[in-house]
């Protein structure tokens, strides 16, 4: 919950004197002086102070550390890591980042190669890959026989000089390497994520950039490379950045209310105008909010379950899909007893599949904890796939109640998806239109009242595993669906080929976490009216702080700590 106010001026308001701002062009003010107008003298622009501690101008978003402020001790050392994957390997990259790599990496561990006469190496040009020996500090022992390169700092990932060695990647050579760089006494080892920290705290990225590089390096599907690289490249910043910067702005035009008080001459709608634009900026939000997790669900794994009565091919559809015999098939009812797990790529997303024990009355004391465990899976699950027997719908059998038959039919809802299964031991062909057969069985749906999906798209699908007849079709328009669904088709909003449109903006939890209180402090802000401009303020204020703290405008070591603390030593 956010903080309750108390109904009194904020102590930095109290001392503030009239300020001057620059506002827009001069208009009547009603609500606070209707009679007056602005000066027409020309006006100052927002004075910094005029914003409250922790806001800075819209115009250019600036991080907590930069090179005005005092490096910490730890800021100054010199880091080193190998920041390849250890073992076997044609090249693997040591790196290290600090005012020592030149002087001292470089110059006493990075000599000519055999039988080289370059004195290019004394002073290296930036940049630029040089073929060398790499030594000892002490002994001048030859390490290996490889390339270095100096990124010259501001220009390098970490905004600090750089030198990378480019090894053998043997194990031995790595650890020669690294026992070496170790023995000089400015330099130490670098902690996990430490190079991007560093990136981070000399304003070379911003928080949601450094996650999406994590992100990146994680990714295992296109679908989570997609967006990683959109955080990494800075769009989802630029979103936040956009944020912030309205509310900043009519945090600015309140300020400007309570800066002249009651008698002073202002423009008329000012406090109007701020309301729009935090409107829009709630709009935004919400938007951004009400996304169904898709980038959360894109990086931890959509949770699939695949349910349905007994025998209809619930495994033999896992098997499908994974391209393998990874659950057991057989013609006998009840031969799924527990909930089965795989984790696959379908069309680009990371999906976790559930493949689970047939539902229907039993009284074998096992299956009716499958059958119970089949329930929680596709309760839990983000999507699931009803699988049934075509005949068996079409041509129901004689035998059995149909409460028996269908225990699995409470569990379909309007989004579920549906695999009309053994299509070739239908004994007539007839035209079936899935997408009307697969409504008709949500419960709360009469039979063909045409309620169509939310998107109006395909979501049932015929088709026979075993002959595979509109197997393949299902597998395309499956995964075409989730694509959908996840906002990654190439042809629907939210795809890199239009990432304006619909974008998936929060990929963390800490992400929506802030912009909910952002979302909170919006709405309180309208609820005020002009008589209350200071509790406002304040509300904005604390809006465009939650906004901040995603990116990393406003800093809180803890958040740092949570960011980075995840990345690999060596980057
Ligand atoms: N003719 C035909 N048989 C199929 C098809 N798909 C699956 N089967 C067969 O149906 C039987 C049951 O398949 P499973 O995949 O084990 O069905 P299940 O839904 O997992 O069954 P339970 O684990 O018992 O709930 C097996 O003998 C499969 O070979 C199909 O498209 N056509
Ligand atoms: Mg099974």
């Amino acid at each position: 919950m956010f903080q309750r106010l108390s109904r009194q001026c904020p102590p930095h308001k109290r001392l503030a004197g009239p300020r001057k701002l620059f506002l827009t062009a001069p208009r009547p003010y009603s609500s606070l002086n209707a009679a007056s107008t602005l000066k027409s003298e020309p006006r100052r622009a927002t004075s910094r102070s005029s914003l409250a501690p922790g806001i800075r101008s819209p115009t250019r978003p600036r991080f907590i550390h930069n090179d005005a402020l005092p490096r910490s001790d730890a800021q100054k050392s010199t880091i080193y890591a190998l920041s390849t994957p250890p073992g076997r390997g044609g090249v693997g990259v040591v790196r290290i980042s600090g005012p020592d790599a030149l002087k001292e990496v470089w110059g006493r561990m990075v000599k000519p190669y055999a039988g080289s006469t370059s004195k290019d190496l004394l002073n290296p040009t930036p940049w630029k890959l040089y073929r060398c020996r790499v030594v000892h500090p002490s002994t001048g022992e030859t390490i290996d026989d490889g390339l270095a390169v100096y990124f010259k700092g501001p220009k390098s990932f970490t905004s600090e000089d750089v030198v990378e060695l480019h090894l053998h990647s043997g194990r031995a050579v790595i650890a020669a390497a690294l026992s070496a760089l170790s023995t000089l006494p400015t330099l130490r080892s670098a902690e996990p994520g430490e190079f991007t920290r560093r990136a981070y705290l000399n304003g070379r990225l911003d928080l949601t950039q450094a996650e999406g590089l994590k992100d990146l390096i994680d990714a295992e599907t296109e679908g989570q490379r997609k967006v990683a690289v959109r955080a990494a490249e800075g769009s989802v910043r630029q979103k936040f950045d956009e944020l912030r910067k309205g509310v900043i702005s009519a945090l600015a035009k309140v300020e400007a209310l309570i800066d002249f008080g009651e008698g002073e001459e202002i423009e008329e709608g000012v406090y109007e105008d701020a309301k729009q634009g935090v409107r829009r900026i709630l709009d935004t939000v919400q938007g951004y909010l009400h996304d169904h997790r898709r980038g959360e669900l894109l990086r931890s794994g959509i949770r699939l379950a695949i349910f349905g009565p007994p025998n209809a091919g619930k495994s033999s559809l896992l098997n499908f899909l994974a391209q393998r015999e990874a659950a057991i098939v057989t013609p006998i009812p009840g031969t799924t007893r527990d909930v089965m797990e795989l984790t696959l790529d379908i069309g680009g997303l990371p999906v976790i599949i559930a493949d689970t024990a047939g539902l229907r009355k039993t009284e074998d004391v096992v299956e009716k904890i499958g059958v119970e465990r089949a329930r929680q899976a596709v309760q839990n699950a983000d999507i699931s796939i009803c699988v049934l027997s075509l005949p068996d719908l079409l041509e129901p059998p004689k035998t059995g109640t149909s409460k028996d038959l269908e225990h699995w039919r409470e569990l379909v809802s309007p989004d579920t998806y549906c695999l009309f299964n053994k299509s070739d031991l239908l004994k007539t062909s007839p035209e079936i239109d899935t997408e009307a057969l697969r409504m008709a069985l949500v419960p709360s749906s009469p039979p063909s009242s045409g309620k169509e999906n939310s998107g109006n798209q395909i979501m049932a699908w015929r088709a026979s595993l075993i002959a595979g007849s509109g197997a393949d079709e299902f597998l395309t328009g499956f995964s075409d669906a989730l694509k959908r669904q996840f906002g990654l088709s190439d042809s629907t909003p939210g795809s890199s080929s239009s990432p304006e449109v619909n974008p998936i903006v929060i990929t963390r939890s800490r992400h929506r976490d802030h912009l909910q209180s952002a979302s909170r402090h919006l709405e309180m802000f309208l609820e005020y009216g002009p008589d209350d401009v200071v509790f406002a303020a304040e509300e904005l204020r604390y809006a465009a702080t939650a906004i901040g703290k995603v990116t990393g405008a406003i800093g809180v070591e803890d958040i740092l700590d949570a960011v980075f603390r995840d990345f690999c030593i060596g980057k």
